[in-house]
């Protein structure tokens, strides 16, 4: 979209697999409102987004939270796991309390996954490791470091290699130590298109959810198109966006709120974070209250 609200409404799409049930029936010549994709790695989507350059995109939920007073969510439509995920994962090649107190590369295309690493070594094991942030390469990454972490189609693809690595999913962490499950990405749209053009993103979020409802109703075509694409095994792909959520119910609030309370607490993150979800009226948003129930905080021994 233009300044003066007019052009096309710009779409971020994460160029991971983890997007796909909600993009795969996704067809932006078939809308009325003329609309565009633009591919890229989360990180490069954030700032996309931050910077005006993409209207509305799927996110790091990290980068939603940065910059939450500019942003709307869009209802219902996230990439969350209750516990493993399996594509967010720390290879670890030295024992893991030499690594929690040596050196962890991570990725350059994250910001939700890297934060979450951090809050889970201070946290939840009181470790303060030294953070290198590298291209997301396993070998290179493992030459200087200790572990390295690796998030999306990355992470897979590492995962299905030798490493010789110990390898922690993180969301399983996270799950282990609050309870909760997590929310990695998210749709937001910036507020002034929200503004602007309050039809054009009404007809966006109808499509994305009715593509999300047909992948999901059916998985079979999103799994044979990742089959051919990147390989692997129909039943892996089945098992990994069965073991996602693609929804933003109460859960997903709690457990992304928490996690937006310990990125705050520990500095990651300058200000508290509020919750607004874009409404089809396009006047009114949601904000919601974090309910976040008491959660202690266990430091384990190594
Ligand atoms: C499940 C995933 O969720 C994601 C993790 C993100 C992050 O760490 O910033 C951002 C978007 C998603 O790609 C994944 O990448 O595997």
């Amino acid at each position: 979209m233009r300044t003066d609200g007019t052009g096309p409404i710009r779409i971020g799409r994460i160029e991971y697999t983890n997007v796909w049930p909600v993009f795969h029936h996704f067809d932006p010549t078939r809308l009325d409102v003329e609309a565009e994709i633009v591919q890229d790695v989360p990180a490069a989507l954030n700032r996309k987004l931050r910077e005006g350059e993409i209207d509305m995109a799927a996110i790091s939920s990290f980068a939603y939270g940065q910059s939450c007073d500019d942003y709307l969510l869009l209802p219902n439509l996230s990439v969350s796991a209750k516990e493993r995920v399996q594509s967010i994962l720390l290879f670890v090649k030295t024992p893991l309390e030499q690594a929690l107190n040596g050196r962890i590369a991570l990725t350059t295309t994250s910001a939700t996954s890297v934060n979450l690493l951090k809050i889970i070594a201070e946290k939840f094991y009181g470790a303060h490791p030294t953070y290198d942030t590298v291209e997301p390469c396993l070998d290179t990454m493992l030459e200087q470091a200790d572990a390295a972490m690796l998030i999306g189609d990355h992470a897979i693809r590492a995962s299905w290699r030798e490493h010789g690595c110990q390898v922690l999913d993180l969301g399983e962490l996270w799950h282990r130590y609050t309870g909760l499950g997590m929310t990695f990405a998210v749709w937001a749209v910036r507020r002034e298109t929200a503004a602007a053009r309050p039809e054009a993103v009404r007809e966006i979020f109808e499509a994305l959810t009715a593509s999300k409802r047909r992948a999901l109703d059916d998985l079979r075509p999103v799994v044979a198109h990742a089959e051919r694409q990147i390989g692997g095994t129909a039943a892996y792909w089945d098992a990994y966006f069965r073991g996602l959520t693609y929804d933003f119910g109460a859960a997903e609030r709690e457990g992304l709120s928490l996690y937006f309370r310990y990125a705050h607490e520990l500095g990651f993150l300058a200000s508290p974070v509020g919750i607004s979800e874009w409404r089809a009226s396009g006047s009114r948003e949601r904000a919601a209250a974090d309910a976040i129930g008491a959660h202690s905080v266990p430091k384990v021994n190594l």
